[in-house]
């Protein structure tokens, strides 16, 4: 591990946002998730989660092989929406539906320093009627053009921009936002990931790590 390598993970893992994440519900299309997990990387989205009618079309996001940026971004695969939100609320969030609709507030009149989760529908059908009932609001971007809507990836862009945009003036960028052992771990095995998974298989904890991301023992 090259030290230069290793300050990028430091630096990467400070910022970091346990409390912003995405909700993707059947978004199906592999371009479109790869996307959305590259947006949630750039602004600091620790995790994001997917109710998905057919996981195996889209197994190498939830498998750990995928290999792009969306490596950095663990996505958490849920069994239907009425789980997913209802955990996320339980968490702390508020759930965002991102959807055009009369009922929907600008999204960027939302307080996103806030724990919480967008929502995002699926290509073709959008957000169901069963995640509107269940959501704390919905929010939209405004369209002034001939199109309906915006891709999906897109409008998680906008909108997860806006949240970044909002964090950063609260500073909440500029301090380490992760439990201190949940830091440590995920230090650990993005640091040496084969070695971290060879130290899980004989139930053993992670070494400390010097300052140049060293194993100390
Ligand atoms: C291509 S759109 C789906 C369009 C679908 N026909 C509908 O009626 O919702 C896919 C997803 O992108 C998000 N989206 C697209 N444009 C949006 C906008 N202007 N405001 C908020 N969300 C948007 C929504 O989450 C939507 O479910």
């Amino acid at each position: 591990m090259l030290p230069r390598r290793y300050h990028k993970l430091v630096r990467v893992l400070e910022q970091r946002q346990p409390d912003l994440t995405v909700l993707l519900e059947s978004v199906h299309k592999p371009h479109n998730l790869a996307a959305i997990l590259r947006t949630c990387d750039a602004v600091g989205v620790l995790e994001a989660f997917a109710v998905h009618h057919n996981p195996e079309e889209i197994l190498p996001f939830f498998s750990g092989t995928a290999l792009g940026s969306e490596k950095w971004v663990f996505l958490h695969a849920l069994p239907d929406i009425d789980t997913a939100i209802g955990s996320l609320q339980q968490r702390g969030f508020r759930v965002y539906a991102a959807h055009l609709s009369e009922r929907a507030i600008a999204y960027d009149s939302v307080d996103f320093t806030q724990p919480s989760a967008i929502l995002l529908g699926a290509e073709k059908w959008g957000v169901s009627d069963r995640a509107l009932e269940l959501v704390d609001a919905q929010i939209a971007i405004p369209m002034v053009g001939m199109v309906q809507s915006l891709n999906v990836s897109v409008a998680a862009a906008t909108i997860l921009f806006e949240a970044r945009r909002q964090r950063q003036a609260a500073g909440l960028y500029d301090r380490v936002r992760l439990e201190p052992e949940t830091y440590r771990r995920l230090l650990f095995e993005w640091s040496y990931p084969k070695l971290a998974a060879q130290v899980r298989e004989r139930g053993e904890s992670y070494p400390p790590l010097g300052e140049d991301g060293e194993i100390l023992v």
